[in-house]
């Protein structure tokens, strides 16, 4: 039995269709065998309207509240993913960056994973749940919630794939792959079926959004094996390791 971490962005949770659609990869994944632990972003565009929210208040919106307010984007999507699951039978629950044990400096806005305590994931997964956990946040030794920094939930997903020993972190999003360019810019740019992370670390740094850099450096600090996939198609995606190696994304299976 492997464990796996599946990371779906806003774009493949924007409304309760595509939440439905991206919870029967994660089923299949559980009839296939796998612990899963799901690690989601906000549905959509949800952080740019939270944001835009409090700018409409106040001009410059204190870091702190600014982080209250943005937790409950993710919030909002573990728990409906988690209904979406619990609808096809799948036992699940979703889980804060609090109750999933993702300790952070108090860097609001900008904050730094310190620690990781995956014992209450262990439970979960024990009882054979699938753990739905927010990306993008994490809290404070006071208790106070923080995030990332945008496009967190990258960082969020491969932090918890190495502190939990995951076998695999797959990154689901809106294209198959990683290309030579922005495929939606670059009509004739190439999937890449395999990239180091020192290769992977290059092109994030110049722009490549489809993973952050700091979830590269995570990666390969930790030799957590990553899959940049579609989150609605099968494919084998684009593999990111240290060398290529017969790893199979989920959707194929293991
Ligand atoms: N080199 C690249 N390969 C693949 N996608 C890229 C690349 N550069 C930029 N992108 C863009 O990254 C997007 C996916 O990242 P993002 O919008 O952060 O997704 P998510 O909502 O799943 O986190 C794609 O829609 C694509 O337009
Ligand atoms: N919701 C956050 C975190 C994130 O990582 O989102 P996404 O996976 O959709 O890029 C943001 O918009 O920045």
């Amino acid at each position: 039995m492997a464990l796996i971490v599946q990371k779906f962005g806003g774009t493949s949770l924007a409304d309760p269709e595509r939440i439905r659609r991206a919870a029967s990869r994660v089923q299949k994944a559980v009839q296939q065998g796998n612990q899963v632990v799901v690690v989601v972003s906000a549905m959509g565009h949800t952080t740019d309207r939270l944001l835009a929210q409090a700018e409409e208040l106040c001009e410059r919106p204190s870091a702190r509240e600014l982080d209250m307010l943005l937790v409950t984007g993710e919030q909002v999507a573990a728990s409906l993913f988690a209904i979406a699951l619990q609808a096809h039978d799948v036992p699940s629950v979703s889980l804060t960056g609090a109750l999933a044990g993702i300790r952070t400096e108090a860097d609001h806005g900008n904050a730094q994973i310190c620690k990781i305590d995956p014992a209450r994931i262990h439970a979960e997964l024990q009882q054979g749940k699938v753990a739905i956990v927010t990306g993008f946040q994490g809290v404070t030794e006071q208790g106070d919630p923080t995030t990332l920094g945008r496009g967190g939930s990258d960082t969020s997903a491969v932090a918890l794939a190495a502190a939990l020993g995951a076998e695999l972190c797959e990154i689901c999003t809106d294209v198959d792959g990683v290309y030579t360019a922005d495929p939606r810019e670059v009509p004739s740019a190439q999937k890449i079926e395999f990239l180091t992370y020192d290769e992977m670390m290059e092109m994030a740094v110049l722009g490549a959004v489809v993973l952050h850099p700091r979830a590269v450096e995570t990666a390969k600090l930790h030799r957590v094996p990553v899959i940049v996939r579609s989150s609605f198609h099968d494919g084998h995606g684009t593999q990111i390791g240290m060398e290529p190696k017969r790893l199979q994304s989920v959707s194929e299976g293991v």
